[in-house]
């Protein structure tokens, strides 16, 4: 079966085309939902809810997990991998949006929209499949399939600024606060899927001996070609000059900005006010310096010190 015919891809799009007026107060209720807490971490209580499914999930061997903290490049790999998959880009790629492609496995949004898990039941092998969880949430069933997972870390400052911009324009989030708010939650990991911190060194602890690749937002962004080919390398493929050059195109900000497929514009704008900003924001490294002030900046430095005094771990904020 290919993946345009699977049965899941016409449940999502007839969940996701539908606008506002036809769906019931029933749905829109659960919108702005607050924060619960799922095993010490803070989760929006749709994820709670479905936990016990969730946890279950059976992984299959040539499953390839996307793993990030929120607003990293999740979208950005999805769109590589896809392409290094495919050698280059499919009549599916340009007809299918990621979130389909690359179900995310802990989404569970109310009837009538598909959950990650619903997705994933009818979809055919290889799947990619994309999660927000931190490691120690992460299904079993991966780790007991020895699944290939692609981790990526994007410099905590971008990562603030992307998430408070995205908790705005997102009615599936809880509402941000004000930014003095968000930013204290952020610092304190009051934040759906927990703290920043846990999440990028959880992931680094981790991938001794399991088959994870650890990718950084900044290096992708300063030498994507280096990168690109290192994810090649680890899906076990190898890539000539012209199929390159097209997965750099593709996967370009431009290029991902005006795409329907991945610029989640397909999402109903009841969901993602892209008005107020849109998914494809900036894709840049050191936006934070354009927001923090001298004295927030030295807070978070302050924290971050603190916090990733005992790993060996390090990031960039600025190319
Ligand atoms: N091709 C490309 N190049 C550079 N940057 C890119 C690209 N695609 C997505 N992005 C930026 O990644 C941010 C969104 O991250 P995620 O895809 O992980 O979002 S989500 O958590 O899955 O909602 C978000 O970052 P900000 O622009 O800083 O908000 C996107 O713009």
């Amino acid at each position: 079966m290919s993946l345009s015919s699977f049965p899941g891809r016409d449940l999502a799009s007839a969940g996701l085309e539908m606008n506002a007026p036809a769906l019931d107060a029933e749905v829109l209720k659960h919108l702005r939902s607050g924060l619960t807490d799922l095993q010490g971490v803070p989760m929006t209580l749709s994820v709670t809810h479905r936990w016990d499914d969730i946890k279950n999930f059976s992984a299959h061997p040539d499953d390839l997990l996307i793993a990030t903290y929120p607003k990293s490049g999740t979208t950005w790999m999805v769109e590589i991998v896809d392409s290094i998959r495919n050698e280059g880009i499919s009549q599916e790629m340009r007809s299918i949006p990621s979130l389909m492609r690359a179900p995310f496995l802990e989404m569970n949004p109310p009837a009538p929209f598909p959950s990650g898990l619903d997705i994933l039941k009818t979809m055919p092998a290889p799947r990619m499949v994309k999660t927000h969880l931190p490691f120690q949430l992460v299904p079993q069933s991966f780790w007991d399939n020895n699944c290939k997972a692609i981790y990526i870390a994007r410099n905590a400052k971008d990562v603030l600024i992307s998430y408070y911009y995205f908790h705005k324009m997102n009615t599936g989030m809880p509402e941000p606060g004000t930014w003095h708010e968000f930013f204290d939650n952020f610092l304190s990991g009051k934040v759906s899927w927990g703290s920043w911190f846990d999440h990028v060194t959880g992931w680094w602890d981790a991938r001794e001996g399991l088959r994870i690749h650890y990718v950084f937002y900044e290096d992708l962004k300063q030498d994507p070609v280096k990168e690109i080919k290192k994810v090649a390398l680890f899906l076990g493929k190898t890539l000539n000059k012209e199929l390159l050059d097209t997965i750099l195109e593709h996967t370009s900000f431009n290029k991902m900005k005006d795409n329907p497929m991945t610029n989640f514009s397909t999402v109903p704008p009841f969901v993602f006010k892209h008005d107020i900003s849109p998914f494809m924001r900036k894709g840049t490294v050191g936006d934070w310096k354009l927001h923090l002030t001298v004295a927030e900046n030295e807070r978070f430095d302050e924290e971050y010190q603190r916090r990733m005094a005992a790993t060996s771990l390090t990031f960039r904020t600025e190319l």
